[in-house]
């Protein structure tokens, strides 16, 4: 028996990642200004940075949360938090999942607009800006986490 819920993949690009990135920068440009912006480690670092870059803010701070150990959701620890109750700062993290790690965050920054780049349907309600959702079974497969490789041709598969 499997660990984990996913049954299938949906990977992205670097290309991808920094379009949709910039899709949400375009979704946030409508919601802000923001003075700053907090990245969720690890996976909002690249985000943060392709928002931040898109929205002129030079003010970056973050929020370092570790809750997964490959596929498997373990207990979440925060590692180290941000002065503050949020106000005018927009949260960026690549995506939201079974919400755990955005409820633990609203509950640090209250003030915040929170934002993900996907989203999947239990973690949405916890998300006020996000761009492609994807469904609750569906593990997505960032370019940090891949390589290139050899496949077999579908019929042989
Ligand atoms: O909505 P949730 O179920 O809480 O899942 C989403 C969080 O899980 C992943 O982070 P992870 O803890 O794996 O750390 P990482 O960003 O360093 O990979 C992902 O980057 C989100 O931060
Ligand atoms: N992909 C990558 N990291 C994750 C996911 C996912 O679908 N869910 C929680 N962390
Ligand atoms: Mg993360």
């Amino acid at each position: 028996m499997s660990d984990h819920p996913f049954t299938k993949t949906f990977p992205v690009s670097w290309w991808e990642l920094h379009r949709d990135s910039r899709a949400l920068a375009w979704r946030l440009m409508e919601r802000g200004p923001f003075q700053g912006v907090v990245a969720i480690t690890r996976g909002g670092l690249v985000p943060a940075a392709v928002v931040a870059r898109e929205l002129e803010i030079r003010t970056i701070d973050t929020i370092c949360i570790a809750s997964y150990d490959d596929k498997k959701q373990g207990e979440l620890t925060v590692l180290k938090g941000v002065p503050g109750d949020g106000e005018g700062w927009v949260v960026v993290d690549d995506l939201v999942d079974t919400g755990k790690t955005y409820r633990k965050v609203r509950e640090m920054l209250p003030k915040a607009h929170f934002a993900t780049v996907y989203a999947k349907p239990a973690g949405r309600p916890l998300v006020d800006s996000y761009v492609t959702e994807v469904s609750q079974d569906t593990w997505i497969l960032f370019p940090w986490d891949a390589e290139m490789q050899e496949v077999a041709p579908i019929a042989r598969r």
